[in-house]
């Protein structure tokens, strides 16, 4: 039984926070303390999450040793920068979120004994109140390494946190193509879908084609350019698999909008755009995808 702090209760952080406390001490960081006990529904019912609430600025003698950060995109930076200062020597910082950040930004700020983790999850987790989850779907999840520290020690890694934890979990030996693959369903999906306000199913109609494959070809040509090796093919297969497998469910994108919520369509299409900036690929539709969803915000 090993201390794991979490960064963010949302509908990510309160699943992976149960799973985890099933084996292990669990604490979530949160910016305010929460007003009740959390909880989580799946099939078997609705639990307490056994996992203890922290404030940073309440604990200034603390030591993180592992460290699950499962915020928005965009909330990424300001996350790390309020755990750094209390990450041990030889902590493992684990990642989670969609669409692309700039990775070389965290590891630059790491000691040389701390390793870096990316996690892949396509696990389905809604909020359905400040204090209560629930689980809306199980979906794979992978273990990637991103420093050199983290190749190391993975196997062992994975032995302890996510093996008989977290159901459907994967060590995954190429985490760019990953988190490049993952990066190319969500443009396919979530902002059509948060345009429109369709759950990820009605996108499969022609109405739709046309735009989706602009996209992921604008997308598949700047990651190629990169070096990133992925087909429009296999690309439109991944995205209208998706599509059929989650053909209810409204994407995170979609409910964003409809909360009135800051979306991630930064590190979405914005990366897409951004990269094909400094590739020289012009990005016509994501850059348009990009200003609609702002234009949201
Ligand atoms: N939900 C899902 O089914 C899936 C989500 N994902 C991805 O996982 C990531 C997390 O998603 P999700 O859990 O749904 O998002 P949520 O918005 O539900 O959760 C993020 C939580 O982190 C908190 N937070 C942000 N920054 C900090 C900080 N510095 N300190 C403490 N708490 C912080 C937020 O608080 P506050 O509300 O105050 O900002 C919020 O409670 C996203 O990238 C999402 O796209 C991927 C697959 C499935
Ligand atoms: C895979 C998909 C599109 C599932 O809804 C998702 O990742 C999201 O909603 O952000």
């Amino acid at each position: 039984m090993t201390d794991i702090h979490i960064v963010g209760a949302g509908a990510i952080g309160l699943s992976f926070a149960h799973a985890l406390s099933q084996r292990h001490n669990v604490s979530v960081i949160t910016r305010t303390l929460p007003t009740d006990k959390w909880l989580i529904s799946e099939h078997l019912g609705t639990k307490v999450i056994n996992a203890k609430p922290v404030v940073l600025a309440h604990t200034q003698s603390l030591s993180i040793a592992n460290c699950f950060i499962c915020v928005k995109a965009y909330q990424l930076p300001q996350a790390i920068a309020d755990v750094l200062p209390y990450l041990s020597d030889h902590a493992n910082l684990f990642i989670s979120h969609n669409g692309m950040c700039d990775l070389s930004e965290v590891l630059d700020q790491l000691k040389p004994n701390q390793a870096l983790f990316f996690i892949s999850t396509a696990r389905g987790a809604l909020k359905l109140d400040d204090n209560h989850v629930k689980i809306t779907g199980s979906g794979d999840t992978y273990l990637g390494a991103c420093n050199t520290q983290a190749h190391s020690i993975i196997k062992h890694i994975f032995g302890i946190y996510f093996s008989g934890i977290l159901s459907q979990s994967f060590i995954h030996e190429d985490m760019t193509l990953l988190r490049w693959q993952k990066l190319l369903v969500n443009i396919a999906i979530n902002p059509l879908s948060a345009l429109h306000q369709v759950p990820n199913g009605q996108l499969r109609q022609p109405k739709f084609s046309a735009t989706i494959l602009a996209l992921l070809n604008e997308a598949c040509t700047v990651a190629n350019k990169a070096g990133i090796k992925v087909t429009l093919s296999q690309a439109l297969d991944n995205a209208y698999q998706v599509m059929s497998r989650t053909s209810a469910n409204f994407s995170s994108m979609a409910q964003d909008v409809k909360h009135g919520r800051k979306t991630e369509i930064e590190a979405i299409c914005g990366y897409v755009v951004a990269q094909g900036q400094l590739l020289n690929v012009s990005t016509p539709y994501n850059a348009q995808m990009l200003q609609a969803l702002i234009n949201k915000h």
